[in-house]
Order: C-alpha cells, then structure tokens, then sequence
C-alpha cells in the first residue's frame, strides 16, 4: 500500500449553542456558565487515505459529512483528535467559498488563488488555463453575482486543480454542474487519480461514488457505520435508506465465491424463491451468454402474506456496479393485485442479450409501486451474476451492443 497522504485520528466535533452570544462569550472566562444544548456532528473518526486511492463519504442529510470534509480542511478545529495531510490539498467545499461577489471572475481567481497559497506571478500563468477548462466566454470578466450556481461550480473547480494537488477535496459542488461540464471534471479527477492525487470525494450521486471511488465511509449519526468497497457500501447504504422508510425490514450482507457482494434487505413478506437466466430458445440454463443471444430470465417468487400489489424492478449493472439498465413492472403497467398468502408468482423478462463483452449482475426488487419507499418486500443486490462474450461481432468496446453499421462514402456527397 503506498504511504498515508492524510490521516485522521479519532476526530470529534461538539457543537454547542448558549442561550445568547453574551452567555457564549462569558463561558470562556466561567466555567459554570454552560451551554444550553450540545451537539456531536462527527464523533470519533478514524481513517488513512493513501496516494492514488478515492474515498467517498456517502450518509443521509446531517450525517456529518460537509463537517468532516471542513475538519480535514482546517475550515472547523476538532473537538478531539487529529488531523495530518502531507503535501498540498486543494479543496473544493461550499460553492464560491471565499469568491468575491462583486468581483469578476478573472479577479477572483487572483484573490482565491492567493489565499490558497499561490503568489501573484503564478497565478498569472494559470489564468490562461483556468479561464480554458472554465469556458465561461465573456462571463469570466463579468461579476460572480450574475453568475449560475453551475458557473460558480466551473470557476470553483477551474481553480482548485489548476495544478495538480496531493489530496482533491470535492464536496457535493459538481453536482450543479452541467452534464458536460461533469464529465470533463471526472476526467481530470480520474487522470489525477492516475497520476497519484488521493480524492475525498463527498456525493449523493452513488454512481458517481462507483465511478470515482474504490473505497466508501458510510457515516451515520457522526459515526462511521461502515468503512470498505464501494460496491459492497453502497448496497448497504441504499438498504439503509429502504429500511428507514419500511419499519420491520431486515438486511443481510455476504461476498460469495465468485467476490460479488450481496445484500438482501425487505421484509421478506414476499421472496424470491429462484432465480434462472435461459436461453430463449432452448430453456437451457445460461451463465455465460453470447452477445446478441436471445435470453429469458426467470424469477420465482412466494408470498407469505397477502399482497395487494406486486411490483418487480430489476436492475442490470456492470463489474463496477454502474446501472446498465433498470426498469420496473410499475412503469411497464403489469402490476400484480391481490395475491394470496402462500401464493406463487412467476415473473419472466425476456430480452436480447445486447450487451458488451463483461461480467454482469441482477438486482430483482419486489416492492408494491415504483420505488422502494412504500413497501420493500425484498431487494436482493447482485442476485444473479453472468458473464458476456462476444463471438458473432466485430470487435467493440463497451457495456451495450448498438449492432451499429459504418458507411463511408469518397469524394463530395
Ligand atoms: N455550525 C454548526 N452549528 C451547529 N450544528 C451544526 C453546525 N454545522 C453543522 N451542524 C450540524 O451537524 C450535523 C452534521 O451536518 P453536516 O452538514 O456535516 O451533514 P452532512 O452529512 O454534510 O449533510 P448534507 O448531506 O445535508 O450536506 C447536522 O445535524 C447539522 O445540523
């Protein structure tokens, strides 16, 4: 493992509020005046980031993530513990955090870029560059108060890795970006990332946390709940979500043999009993399937309760868990009503395999409407795992077989 860019050790964060700043001011001087309620937003993290390494912190509203991100940053002192970086760490918190309103944008680059430590003749240089990835036009002379939220987001990122940093801090601020502007600074994240850059990444966008992360820190209540893959984070975290809306759900976790992670949560009012991939035609089993292959899964499902309406999602995603495909019988109008009790059910989707050579999973959910809010009666991650290979195409890269054709003509058309 290469060495420790930052480390964090059991850091704490108590915020407290008195009952007026008076009575704030005379408790540093009085031991006896005490605050009117106190707050821990962060209790006792630990954890190492390592060059090259992306880690994403991921949890639900106020779980403490922004104030662990500011912890790390200096912006907030800890309460216990420490804090150490190595190198140079560029952070990208709060959008415009120290941007000039009044100022235009090639100003405040100059003003923000100094307080991060660059001096003026540097700045200098990186302007052209910065003012390239931007591409704000004529905006990066105009004040930032007539900019977009997503300009904000350009200049802010434009800036924080003009050169390349040993630690990037991202908060949720790309998230008001546009697609476009998104992609490209993934890109640059990523090339960092090879380059040797360690990511802290914070998002709610769980396959952005796939795309850039190989590691996630779910944080709950200012703890960490779970610190380990992403895919395997994720899949509980998204649980966690489901079982906060459904009050008797259950969730369980286990890597089988093949190293896919699976997590099965709901409350099993409804379950699947099987869950087969064959071949259309045939109705032999299939694991390893042939792009373009006409292919029918095969799910059985038993009730253990009445249900008034059953839905079943699936969800096809890829080796690094990025949605390759997902729909629900919900959007496709087949729900089913009023099952019995010990009933079963049988569900057939059938499709063909237009799918780019890889290792692929399932994700079957039984739920009672288009999400799994309501009623999540079972959710089972990575239930059926199958492999692609290409034996009938022309080479092609990628996760979806488009059967695109070329033509190409000569001279003026
Ligand atoms: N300055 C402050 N004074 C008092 N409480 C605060 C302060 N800043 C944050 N908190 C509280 O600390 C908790 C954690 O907040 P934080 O912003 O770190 O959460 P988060 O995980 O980033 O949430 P979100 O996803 O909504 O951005 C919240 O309950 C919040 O109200």
């Amino acid at each position: 493992m290469s060495p420790n860019i930052l480390s964090v050790s059991s850091v704490s964060k108590r915020y407290t509020t008195f009952r007026s700043n008076f009575a704030r001011f005379r408790s540093w001087f009085d031991k006896r005046v005490q605050p009117e309620q106190e707050f821990w937003a962060v209790r006792d993290v630990s954890f190492n980031l390592h060059r090259g390494e992306g880690i994403a912190l991921i949890g639900q509203n106020g779980a403490g993530k922004s104030t662990l991100l500011k912890l790390i940053t200096g912006t907030v002192r800890p309460t216990m513990g420490t804090v150490a970086t190595t190198g140079h760490v560029s952070a990208i918190l709060e959008l415009g955090l120290g941007f000039n309103p009044e100022l235009n944008g090639r100003d405040n680059v100059y003003q923000a870029g100094g307080l991060m430590g660059y001096p003026k003749d540097q700045i200098t240089q990186l302007i052209p560059e910065i003012e390239d990835f931007a591409e704000l036009g004529d905006f990066f002379d105009k004040p930032l108060r007539v900019y977009s939220s997503g300009m904000h987001a350009r200049l802010a990122f434009s800036l924080a890795t003009a050169t390349r940093p040993d630690v990037l801090i991202v908060d949720e601020v790309l998230s008001v970006g546009d697609s476009y502007f998104q992609h490209k600074s993934f890109d640059r994240i990523r090339r960092f990332k090879d380059e040797g850059s360690a990511l802290l990444f914070v998002s709610h966008s769980m396959s952005d946390v796939r795309s850039l992360c190989d590691r996630v820190l779910l944080l709950d209540d200012g703890r960490i709940l779970r610190d380990g893959p992403a895919d395997e984070v994720v899949d509980h975290y998204n649980a966690l979500v489901a079982m906060k809306d459904n009050a008797r759900t259950n969730l369980e976790q286990a890597r089988k043999p093949d190293g896919w992670h699976q997590t099965r949560s709901g409350t099993f009012e409804a379950s699947l009993n099987s869950i087969e991939l064959l071949d259309a035609a045939t109705g032999n089993a299939v694991y390893t399937a042939a792009v373009g292959q006409e292919l029918t899964l095969k799910l059985k499902v038993k009730t253990k309760k009445p249900i008034p309406r059953l839905v079943l999602g699936i969800m096809l995603r890829d080796r690094t868990g990025n949605l390759v495909w997902g729909t629900n019988t919900w959007h496709t109008d087949q729900v089913a009503y009023d099952i019995p009790k010990d009933e079963d059910v049988t569900f057939y989707v059938h499709f063909p395999c237009n799918l780019g050579p890889g290792s692929y999973s399932v994700s079957p959910a039984l739920t009672s409407s288009d999400t799994h809010h309501e009623n999540n009666y079972e959710w089972i991650d990575n239930a059926f795992v199958f492999d692609v290979v290409n034996t009938s195409r022309a080479f092609f890269g990628g996760t979806c077989c488009l059967d695109a054709k070329f033509e190409i003509q000569l001279g003026a058309v």
